[in-house]
């Protein structure tokens, strides 16, 4: 039985602005997955972190090397986007942008184009269910494949967001954070804005990155992923914390993704508090809800029970992340009459 306060967190109407597709999907999703590859012998075990667990970074990027495994055909890719789609709506979700890094299998016959068709597809499908929720959808650089990759991952990007009816809206960076350095990406992430194509980059999700993150936020990114270590109390520097200010650039903060994955060490300490305390726009975001398991109103509840956050700073904070998104301005004023619309239910 859901309790009152949960049922607050989950009536609440919520923005989803960083979700990876593959590590969103939820146990019964890799039950059916792993249904299908018995061949494979991958146990649930090896595809989510529990409660009380944690794992290295390093250790999550094997994580996702299993649950690619279980993921490579069309087939697969719509379940697994359909399954997430209607998830996240069941968890209150009202808009949702999800981000995933097109794959080719060269033994079922995925290729990246089809990859990101396959996930359009899913969108479409959802939407013609009727569900109240407006997905979009972000192409991911995997930082790890190097700068050849990311120059056509962003040209795919930009054939896409001018053939799918506003659907495709930008670009994500992100990957194994400690593989490869950012200077090599920078055509390729120029080229991305130069096209318009938003751009929400992984900045600073590990320490000693300070460099990296400058040359990254002198792009002007749209949205920063993380910025764990921007600020000057954990080795970043008050430069980097002045252009993010400057810019007013959004922060996706994620809360017990930094906490599993050991980059943050509690969530008392966790640099939601740096931020939000600022005034800074910080939007809650889960990552990656499977992985991790945990689902965006735990996060919003854990927000609350961790930095003393009032019902009314909640609303607050999850109506804030619609100036945040990157669909265009009607979109941002059609959500917030939803949620003007919602707000005495949720209230009563
Ligand atoms: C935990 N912190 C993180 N840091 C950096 N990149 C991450 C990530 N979590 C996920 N990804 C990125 O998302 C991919 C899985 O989803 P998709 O196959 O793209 O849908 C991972 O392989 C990684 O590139
Ligand atoms: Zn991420």
């Amino acid at each position: 039985m859901e309790n009152e306060a949960d049922v607050f967190y989950r009536e609440l109407p919520k923005v989803e602005l960083h979700a990876h597709l593959n590590g969103s999907v939820s146990v019964t999703t890799i039950e059916k997955l792993i249904s299908r590859k018995p061949h494979l012998n991958i146990e649930h075990g090896m595809t989510a972190i529990g409660k009380g667990q944690r794992r290295t970074l390093d250790e999550c990027s094997q994580v996702f090397k299993v649950i690619h495994q279980l993921v490579d055909t069309e087939e697969d890719i719509l379940m697994v986007a359909t399954d997430v789609i209607r998830e996240f709506a069941a968890d209150g979700v009202k808009y949702l942008e999800l981000r995933s890094t097109p794959r080719e299998e060269k033994g079922t016959g995925l290729t990246k184009k089809s990859y990101v068709e396959t996930v359009i597809k899913a969108i479409k499908q959802c939407k013609s269910e009727g569900l109240d929720i407006d997905v979009r959808f972000l192409v991911a650089i995997d930082r790890r494949n190097g700068p050849e990759v990311a120059m056509e991952t962003v040209k795919l990007a930009e054939e896409f967001m001018l053939s799918s009816d506003g659907l495709v809206l930008g670009l994500d960076l992100s990957g194994d954070p400690m593989v490869g350095h950012g200077k090599d990406l920078l055509p390729a992430l120029q080229r991305a804005k130069n096209c318009g194509l938003k751009l929400s980059l992984h900045l600073s999700e590990v320490p000693s990155q300070l460099e990296e993150s400058d040359l990254l936020l002198n792009l002007r990114p749209d949205r920063i992923g993380h910025g764990t270590f921007l600020h000057p109390e954990v080795g970043g520097s008050q430069g980097l914390v002045d252009k993010v200010v400057t810019n007013n650039i959004p922060l996706e903060l994620c809360l017990t993704s930094n906490v599993k994955g050991q980059t943050v060490p509690c969530y008392a300490k966790h640099h939601f508090k740096y931020w939000y305390q600022m005034g800074h726009p910080c939007v809650i975001c889960t990552d990656d809800k499977g992985v991790f398991s945990t689902d965006l109103s735990q996060e919003y509840q854990l927000a609350a029970s961790t930095f003393g956050l009032s019902r009314e700073d909640l609303w607050k904070l999850s109506e804030q992340a619609i100036d945040c998104i990157f669909a265009p301005d009607t979109v941002k004023q059609h959500l917030k009459q939803k949620w003007v619309a919602i707000k005495p239910q949720v209230f009563k």
